[in-house]
C-alpha cells in the first residue's frame, strides 16, 4: 500500500461512523487533537532513533507517517500537494533551497 493508498482510506473515514474507525474517532477529536497525536508519536520515534533500536524505530516510523496523513487530512491539505512541493524541491539541493529562503 502507498502513502496515497493510506491518505485516500483516512479520506474517507471523515464521513465514516467513529464506532466503526479508530481514524473517524481520531478525526471526530478535531484538527488540534490529530496534530497532538502527531506530535506524540513524533516524540515517540525521536525516543526510539535516540536509543538506536531499529525495529521500534520502525515501528514507531509507520505511526508518524499514519499520524501525518490524518493531520493533514483534518486540516483539509491534500497529500498530493505535500508530494508535489516535494518534487518541486527535487531540483535544487537542500543547501541551495536554504540559501534562498527569505
Ligand atoms: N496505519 C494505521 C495506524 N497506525 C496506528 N494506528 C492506531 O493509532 C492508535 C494510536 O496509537 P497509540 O499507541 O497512541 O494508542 P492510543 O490508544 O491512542 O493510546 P494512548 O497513548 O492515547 O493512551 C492505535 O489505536 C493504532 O491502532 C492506526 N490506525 C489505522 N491505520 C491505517 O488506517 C486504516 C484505517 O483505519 P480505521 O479507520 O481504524 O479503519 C487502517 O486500515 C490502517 O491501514
Amino acid at each position: 500500500m502507498t502513502l496515497e493508498d493510506l491518505f485516500a482510506i483516512i479520506q474517507t473515514r471523515k464521513a465514516a461512523d467513529p464506532h466503526s474507525s479508530w481514524t473517524a474517532q481520531l478525526l471526530a477529536k478535531g484538527p488540534e487533537k490529530c496534530a497532538e497525536k502527531f506530535g506524540e508519536e513524533a516524540i515517540e520515534a525521536i525516543i526510539e532513533a535516540v536509543k538506536g533500536d531499529r525495529a521500534a524505530l520502525t515501528s514507531e516510523a509507520a505511526d508518524v507517517l499514519y499520524h501525518l496523513l490524518v493531520m493533514l487530512a483534518a486540516r483539509d491539505v491534500d497529500f498530493a500537494d505535500v508530494l508535489t512541493e516535494l518534487e518541486r524541491r527535487q531540483s535544487q539541493s537542500g543547501l541551495a533551497e536554504k540559501a534562498n529562503r527569505p
